[in-house]
């Protein structure tokens, strides 16, 4: 499908500053996708501490609130818009923090929906629309650890995270059951009601969750996206249950199942570990059985790992993880960072947008380019793989070799001196 006309339009002309009659206070922008039109930002629901979404069918006229999603950006004085394709308008945020200036709000059109927002569309039967925070540069593939109760995953991660501590974040699931002796809400679980964990999950709020040994457990979306914003490889011990929905979500990891050496030896450590109840040991050894035989479902898990010896178990999955060999190496550069002013322009060509720094009347040399020709992930956790540019390191030939992009940025500059009014974008 083509590319979707877009205009930004931030002063339109009308009763209020909006342009239309529809009260809206501070500043927002509006956006026209086919026969809707968007209006982002401002606050008049009470809620002073998140960008507002209302959106118009020009078909049937008035203004709905529609079901919003996802993790909300906090209000900006200047806020500017531009349509990606139907189904992804892409806002900067002037005057934000380098990590909050960039995000993208998923919408719904009658040819294209992003699969998320197609779900949830469905489940609440009201117009939805679903944000995300776009990140400059990729995050490591997640690590997904599981086997049954007792094999030894909890030990296994716990000596992979002391070892390579920078290199590892946890992804803290969420669950119903008591808290054992010395574990610690926030930092083993976050341990939950199991009525707010449903209404969570009904929000779109978990990455996956299962029902496992009589109790709910789930990952949630930000847990795992705060392990990827610290820059650190996340890893998740979850259910074979789990294992198989987060194989079907859009997220790339690492699958690994560990085995015992033998079903007597797993009940040997699950009752030396004297942490459940013997009914408890029964059920668990139970479902045992169960995930051991799911284990070897066709292109459910990547490696298989036997828990035998303990050091030889941590070496092997070491080995796969390409750290038999590893000390630690803290990877100090980060990528660059957008400290977007307030006064700023916005055009688009192809999947990159162009920033220009300063007034149409006093354009100041500071350009930044933002390549979105390789987008991962999406509503509702982050939309990744931004690739920035600076006119510093444009100019400096970081991006040597790069003609293509160089060129397009000439051909922007162009395009904005001559433009004058509200930009056009084709
Ligand atoms: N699906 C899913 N399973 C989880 C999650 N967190 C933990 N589990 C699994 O729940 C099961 C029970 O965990 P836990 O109560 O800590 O007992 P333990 O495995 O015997 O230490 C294990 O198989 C975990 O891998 C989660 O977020 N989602
Ligand atoms: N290879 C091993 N040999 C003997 N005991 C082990 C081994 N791996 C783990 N254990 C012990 O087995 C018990 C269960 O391990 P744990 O890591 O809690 O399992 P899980 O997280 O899979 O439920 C713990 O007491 C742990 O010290």
């Amino acid at each position: 499908m083509g590319e979707a006309p877009a205009f930004v339009a931030d002063d339109l002309p009308g009763d209020y500053p909006n342009g239309f009659d529809l009260k809206s206070e501070g500043h927002n922008t509006v956006v026209n996708v086919g026969n809707k039109t968007y209006l982002i930002g401002g606050t008049d629901h009470g809620s002073k501490s998140t960008i507002e979404v209302r959106v118009s069918d020009k078909r049937t006229g008035g203004w709905v609130t529609p079901t919003v999603l996802g993790t909300r950006p906090k209000p900006s004085e200047v806020i500017s818009a531009v349509i990606l394709n139907e189904d992804r308008i892409f806002i900067l945020k002037g005057d934000s923090s380098p990590d909050d200036c960039f995000w993208f709000l998923e919408i719904h059109h009658e040819q294209v929906d992003t699969p998320f927002v197609q779900e949830k569309r469905k489940e609440f039967g009201t117009e939805v629309v679903a944000w995300s925070k776009g990140v400059v540069g990729d995050a490591k593939k997640p690590i997904v650890i599981s086997g049954p109760s007792g094999v030894g995953k909890g030990t296994l991660i716990s000596a992979l995270m002391k070892e390579f501590p920078s290199t590892f974040g946890f992804s803290v699931s969420h669950t119903t059951r008591a808290p054992r002796k010395r574990e610690q809400n926030g930092v083993h679980y976050h341990f939950t009601e199991r009525s707010v964990m449903e209404e969570e999950i009904r929000d779109g709020k978990f990455l996956e969750f299962a029902e496992v040994h009589g109790n709910l457990y789930g990952t949630s979306i930000e847990v795992v996206e705060v392990v990827a914003d610290a820059g650190k490889r996340c890893i998740l011990d979850i259910d074979v249950q789990g294992a198989r929905s987060v194989r079907a979500s859009s997220l790339e990891a690492i699958f690994i199942f560990v085995c015992p050496p033998s079903f007597e030896e797993l009940e040997k450590r699950l009752r030396a570990r004297g942490t459940e109840t013997e009914q408890q040991i029964q059920k668990r050894l139970q479902n045992a059985k169960a995930e051991l035989e799911q284990a070897e479902s066709q292109g459910l898990f990547d490696h298989i790992l036997v828990n035998d010896d303990l050091e030889t178990c941590y070496a092997s999955l070491k080995k796969l993880l390409d750290l038999d060999e590893a000390v630690e190496i803290i990877n100090e550069s980060s990528p660059p960072l957008v400290d977007l002013p307030r006064d700023h322009s916005v055009s688009k060509i192809d999947k990159k947008i162009l920033i220009s720094c300063g007034t149409r009347e006093r354009a100041s040399k500071n350009i930044f380019l933002l390549d979105l020709s390789s987008l991962k992930g999406g509503a509702p956790g982050r939309t990744r793989g931004l690739d920035i540019y600076t006119s510093d390191s444009m100019t400096n030939g970081i991006n040597e070799g790069d003609g293509e992009d160089l060129h397009e940025v000439e051909v922007i500059q162009e395009y904005e001196i001559e433009d004058e009014g509200p930009s056009i974008m084709k």
